[in-house]
């Protein structure tokens, strides 16, 4: 959905930050955000030519390559001719050395974790400016294997450690930083002053939060739908997409209309829940609408995990389509029969948009540089759709984090408990359930589920966890309930900690909290004979199972 997406570099200056690879890369972005300054992160391979937006500054990210290996990703050279403040970091720092004329070697001395620079100070201001609010000596954090072994030509040196002489450089005349250490992580506690000092060389408005946001938003998007288009919302219940609705709500009222989706993958009860939900506190128009037994028999025998999330993003498009036929039709004979008897009534047009409560995580794996071959898993939602459909799409969080859409539903007078609910993703149950999904697969984790979070709220964890959910796992294990022989399978239990979704930790329950929560699950649930908890981080693991 280009127009929209682009739109929004008309209303805020923005800086471009290039992705090399590093794991930390989307921590750059959030540090500029946290700093009130919209920025956006697009693969290394990005020709600035080829931009259709005019960046205020440019950020160069790390990177697991070495600038001298072959099939090294390599910068713009555009991107020092731009007229820009350029910031290096880590790999960023030695790309531009590379690029200028400078030495990159691997080094004895490799460095990961804590160091502590020595600022030096050049008595050029243009080149003091990075560090210009810092004291004499900055802790900081470093992951790098190789080092500047010569400056690059108009390069001097800013910071040095010990074992790092070049550990930040500047260029002589033009606005070209470097630093060799991670500023972006938070284990380098001045990470976000430097960013500062940067913002304020690059001469940015610090405008982007979610008040003004909101503002611009409702303006831009009543301009993108205009005066008589209609949009279909695909509503979940979850924040993201309940967030989109109010705003779209906000924008064109009436011409709004919200569809839910039961594709029988979803939590017990879960469709009245939101049902009631929706009308109560977000009070736009919402039809729910029963699609299991189409989302069930497209599903049978399918075990590949991403199968499993192409079957289901295309449907739920074949769905939504099929509800904005049937909901103009209802229109017509609305408007005929009211012109029939003569009473006032307003034409509406056609639904032509499709809203999609997608955020920025959804999207920030599929645009790693390395392009599709990095594709961690195909979000139902982005790498789900159908090529050739109708509807176009509107998704206004799409640049946001999941803690600036919470911010955006509080603003938004969304209740507290919903903005706090947990995720739950689109294909829903399909993907905790591994193997094929069937009626009585689901019900069985629906139960198993349903005692988990209960427990969880009854504990009064719900709001220490980012996302607990179960997960079945067809083995079948041997147990003995009333000393009978049981084969049944077993469910696993998981709850993460996070910030963003991107890297996350396991909650640690207390064990008697844990017994009693087995004893319910193998106690209540037919078919389960054994409880496992998962304690993996992410990485190495995702959230979900597949
Ligand atoms: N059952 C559903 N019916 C209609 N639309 C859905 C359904 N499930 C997901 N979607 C659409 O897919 C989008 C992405 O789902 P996702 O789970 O990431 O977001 P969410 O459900 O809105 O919020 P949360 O992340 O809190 O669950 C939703 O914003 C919504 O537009
Ligand atoms: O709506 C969604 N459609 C999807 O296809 C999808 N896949 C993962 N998720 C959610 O994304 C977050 C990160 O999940 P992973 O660590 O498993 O990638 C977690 O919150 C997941 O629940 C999805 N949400
Ligand atoms: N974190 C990084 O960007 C590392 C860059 C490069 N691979 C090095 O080891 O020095
Ligand atoms: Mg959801």
């Amino acid at each position: 959905m280009p127009a929209l997406t682009e739109a929004i570099h008309s209303q805020y200056d923005s800086i471009l930050i290039l992705d090399f690879g590093s794991q930390y890369s989307h921590l750059i972005t959030r540090r500029c955000r946290e700093l009130n300054v919209y920025c956006e992160m697009l693969p290394c391979t990005q020709k600035i030519s080829e931009l259709d937006w005019k960046p205020s500054g440019i950020i160069l990210s790390g990177s697991p390559y070495s600038v001298y290996d072959e099939g090294a990703p390599r910068v713009d050279p555009a991107v020092f001719e731009a007229g820009v403040p350029v910031l290096g970091i880590c790999y960023g720092l030695q790309e531009i050395a590379w690029n200028h004329g400078g030495k990159v070697d691997p080094h004895d001395r490799r460095e990961y974790g804590k160091a502590v620079i020595d600022v030096v100070k050049t008595g050029n201001t243009r080149m003091d400016r990075l560090f210009k609010d810092e004291p004499s000596q900055v802790p900081v954090w470093m992951s790098h294997g190789d080092q500047l072994s010569k400056l690059p030509d108009n390069f001097k040196v800013i910071a040095r450690t010990p074992t790092a002489p070049f550990a930040a450089i500047a260029h002589e005349t033009k606005d070209i930083f470097g630093v060799q250490f991670h500023a972006e992580v938070t284990h380098s506690p001045r990470g976000k002053e430097l960013f500062s000092a940067f913002i304020d060389i690059c001469g940015v408005r610090r405008d982007w939060n979610m008040g003004t946001f909101i503002e611009k938003e409702v303006a831009r998007i009543r301009e993108f739908v205009g005066p008589t288009a209609r949009v279909l919302g695909a509503i979940s219940g979850g924040v993201d997409s309940s967030v989109a609705a109010k705003l779209m709500h906000q924008a064109i009222g009436d011409r709004f209309h919200a569809v839910m989706v039961d594709n029988g993958v979803l939590r017990a009860g879960e469709a009245k829940q939101v049902d009631e939900m929706l009308n109560k506190h977000l009070g736009v128009n919402v039809t729910i609408v029963d699609a299991s037994d189409l989302f069930l028999s497209r599903l049978e025998g399918v075990e590949d995990p991403e199968q499993k999330r192409k079957i289901i993003g295309n449907t739920f498009i074949n769905v939504f389509e099929a509800e904005a036929a049937k909901l103009e039709k209802q229109a017509e004979e609305e408007e005929a029969e009211a012109k029939g008897s003569g009473s006032q009534h307003e034409p509406k047009g056609k639904y032509e948009f499709l809203l999609q409560g997608t955020l920025y995580p959804d999207v920030i794996e599929s645009i790693s540089f390395k392009g599709p071959s990095a594709t961690i898993k195909t979000h139902h939602n982005v790498g789900g759709l159908l090529a050739d459909m109708k509807l176009k799409l509107i998704e206004p969080l799409r640049e946001l984090f999941k803690d600036e859409v919470r911010e955006l539903g509080k603003l938004l007078g969304i209740p507290a408990h919903l903005v706090g609910r947990h995720p739950f993703p689109g294909p829903g149950l399909a993907i905790r359930i591994l193997g094929p999904v069937t009626r009585s697969q689901v019900a069985i984790l629906q139960a198993a589920d349903s005692i988990y979070i209960e427990e969880i709220r009854k504990g009064g964890f719900y709001d220490q966890i980012s996302q607990a959910f179960a997960v079945l796992l067809p083995v079948r294990a041997v147990g003995v309930q009333g000393d009978k022989r049981t084969y049944d399978q077993v469910i696993a239990l998981r709850a993460a900690q996070t910030t963003d979704f991107m890297t996350a930790t396991w909650f640690n329950f207390p064990h008697d909290f844990l017994s009693n929560l087995s004893n319910r699950i193998t106690n209540e649930v037919t078919g389960i004979n054994r409880v496992v908890m998962d304690i993996s981080s992410k990485p190495p693991a995702t959230i979900e199972w597949l």
